[in-house]
């Protein structure tokens, strides 16, 4: 994996004021970033990847990367884009971890996972991997968490809520009992829709980073597009960002924001 430079002091600095605050904090600080089209798209279709931010937006990630404990992914993602989920800027300092939502135990992660073999080499961490606790004894996740541990990394059990998901604020207190005092969700579009999709996530996000390249990826992609949450009265508010900054980083624009609360 080919290393990359550092952010320049001129991108880095107008993004300072959205890294995450030093804790400890009741909930680690939660970063939502990702790389979108201009038709909201974050891939050309489910299971492929697309390269969408360009070589300073990249090094952006990276920085951002840099600053936080850990970097969550949807197991779609983790299965489509085989990621090495680490800080690949020349001399980093500290690695995140990378945690993967997999509630069905999906991803048949082995040693040449590209997370794995970064941890291997010290320039990343083994993942750990949040699963129904229904499937911890399975035999396939016993013998996964054995190759895991190895390196590091481990499942760790949750429950499903009533919707069949992870509840959000009992990811990120699972974490934080695990020492992660800032977290970056990168995606994909399930976990981001997700995420943004009642107040109650929405209150958990403590800074979006978004950036936008210049393109179109067309119909069929991957899009970022939460559903509705209607009022008792069947009124609908869009959620809009506050305390606003775009960041031109050559040919993409990188937003910054804070959710607003209700
Ligand atoms: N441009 C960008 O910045 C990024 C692009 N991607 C792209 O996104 C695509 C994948 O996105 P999606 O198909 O939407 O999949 P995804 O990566 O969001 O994974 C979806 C799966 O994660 C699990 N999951 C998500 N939220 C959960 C929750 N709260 N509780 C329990 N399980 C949960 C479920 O098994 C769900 O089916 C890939 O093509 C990938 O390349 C992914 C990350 C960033
Ligand atoms: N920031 C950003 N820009 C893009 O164009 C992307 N496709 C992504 N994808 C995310 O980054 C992960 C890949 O990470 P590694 O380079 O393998 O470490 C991928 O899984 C997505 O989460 N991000």
């Amino acid at each position: 994996m080919s290393q990359i430079s550092a952010l320049p002091e001129e991108y880095a600095t107008p993004l300072a004021p959205y890294l995450p605050l030093l804790g400890p904090h009741e909930l680690p600080h939660l970063t939502l970033t990702y790389a979108t089209s201009l038709d909201s798209a974050i891939s050309l279709s489910p299971g492929t990847q697309t390269h969408l931010s360009g070589p300073i937006s990249k090094a952006m990630t990276h920085h951002l990367r840099s600053f936080h404990d850990a970097i969550l992914v949807g197991v779609s993602t983790a299965v489509a884009d085989d990621p090495g989920l680490n800080c690949r800027i020349e001399g980093a300092q500290s690695q995140p971890i990378p945690v993967i939502l997999d509630p069905s135990g999906r991803w048949e992660i082995t040693e040449s996972a590209r997370v794995i073999e970064t941890a291997k080499v010290g320039n990343g961490r083994a993942p750990l991997i949040i699963i129904d606790s229904k499937y911890l004894d399975n035999d396939n996740v016993v013998q996964r968490n054995k190759m895991l541990q190895k390196y590091g990394g481990k499942y760790i059990g949750l429950d499903l809520d009533e919707k069949g998901r992870f509840d959000w604020r009992s990811i990120l207190l699972a974490l934080k009992s695990l020492g992660v005092e800032s977290l970056m969700v990168e995606g994909g579009a399930t976990v981001i829709n997700t995420l943004l999709g009642t107040d109650e996530t929405r209150q958990l996000i403590g800074s979006v980073i978004v950036t936008f390249a210049p393109t179109w990826l067309g119909q069929g992609g991957v899009i970022v597009s939460p559903k509705r949450e209607f009022d008792d009265e069947g009124k609908y508010e869009p959620p809009r960002l506050k305390e606003v900054k775009w960041i031109p980083m050559d040919q993409d624009v990188v937003l910054c924001g804070r959710v607003t609360r209700k």
